[in-house]
């Protein structure tokens, strides 16, 4: 039997089952050209539709599959060419720009979920360079600093690629926020506030190729901290997601040119509970080199996060208790930096029924 470093295998009990492969009639598939060919209000039954059938998705699966998604191509093909072109840099490199302790952004191949090794090195960058966060996870601490991405050098066109990727995810992004907004019955820019000065963030994964794949995860199973998450992968498969209604693992099919999105826990929270962030993992093969770019869109660090107002009534009392987004984020960075147990999880804050 091939040996590989130990801190990366799961224990027999953890191991992961495997997926199902997702037959099409699964995760549900949207075409986005309603909104993204012609002007958002211009057809309002039309935007219904789509509507309707993106709170379909959050509601059973809490994931789906977008198309005609507005993001060029050329721009997106770029990342990934980028992304292989940064993680083929020589090791002492990549350190030199290694992420710290809550500041993650940066390089690194030491992730935990779990407190187990993911099988893969990474990097992070915001999309809002230098934004504000607290500097402690400490509640009562009022100290705040700027974030900043620590960028490799003589490499602009890295750079360069990373800023304009994020920044054309931000339109389908907050596309996307308005469909999800209607379809919890608010107005479309409900949502948008929130995110003035967000703390969103990139990252760049890279699983090499494991002699031993059924014995570690790429990315062990997690929910996202985010509002939405946007997913680019390519054609090498590897992404599974558990189902809502039985608990099976599904490995979702790679479509090309098509973004996976996903519901984290900031949404769960707004929605209280109407839309809930699902546990994933991302798996790795034996002989290929899989790369996938998230995006995790969360909010501004000063906002306070709890159900909407419009969402909470005497019979759909709020679930959660009251915690400011940048406080939640850093406790969570720090608490997977640190491997304190398990990672952190937003129903730690569920209000006691
Ligand atoms: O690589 C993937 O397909 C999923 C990665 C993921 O879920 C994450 O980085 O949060
Ligand atoms: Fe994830």
């Amino acid at each position: 039997m091939v040996e590989i470093d130990p801190s990366y295998v799961v224990p027999e009990e953890l191991r992961p089952k495997h997926a199902l492969n997702d037959e099409g009639e699964n995760i549900p598939l949207i075409d986005l050209s309603p909104i993204t060919n012609r002007e958002f209000s211009s057809d309002p039954k039309a935007l219904q539709d789509l509507a309707h059938k993106v709170g379909h998705a959050c509601k059973t699966w809490g994931f789906f599959t977008v198309i005609n998604h507005g993001v060029p191509s050329d721009i997106r093909r770029k990342i990934m060419e980028m992304s292989r072109k940064f993680f083929a840099l020589p090791l002492d490199e990549k350190v030199k720009i290694r992420r710290e302790d809550r500041n993650t952004a940066g390089f690194h191949n030491n992730e935990h979920s779990k407190d187990l090794k993911d099988w893969k090195e990474t990097f992070d960058f915001y999309v809002n360079d230098g934004m504000l966060m607290p500097a402690s996870h400490e509640p009562d601490d009022p100290e705040v600093v700027h974030w900043f991405t620590p960028w490799p050098h003589n490499f602009p066109e890295f750079r360069e690629t990373c800023q304009v990727y994020g920044r054309e995810c931000e339109k389908l992004f907050f596309n996307l926020l308005e469909l999800v907004s209607l379809s919890l019955g608010l107005p479309p820019k409900r949502l948008h506030g929130y995110f003035e000065n967000q703390a969103s963030f990139a990252r760049l994964n890279h699983y090499p190729p494991c002699p031993v794949p059924d014995r570690v995860f790429g990315t062990g199973e997690h929910k996202d901290p985010s509002a939405l998450t946007l997913l680019a992968q390519e054609d090498i498969e590897g992404l599974d997601v558990q189902r809502k209604s039985d608990g099976a693992w599904v490995r979702v099919k790679p479509v090309p040119d098509s973004f996976v999105i996903n519901v984290g826990d900031v949404m769960q929270v707004w929605s209280n509970e109407l839309y809930e962030s699902i546990e994933h993992r991302a798996m790795v093969n034996p002989e290929k080199d899989r790369y996938s770019i998230p995006i995790f869109f969360y909010p501004s660090h000063d906002v306070v996060m709890k159900p909407v107002d419009e969402l909470v009534n005497v019979q759909n009392p709020s679930q959660y208790c009251e915690y400011k987004a940048g406080k939640w984020l850093n406790l969570r960075m720090y608490n997977n930096y640190k491997k304190h147990g398990s990672y952190m999880k937003m129903t730690d804050y569920k209000i006691e029924a």
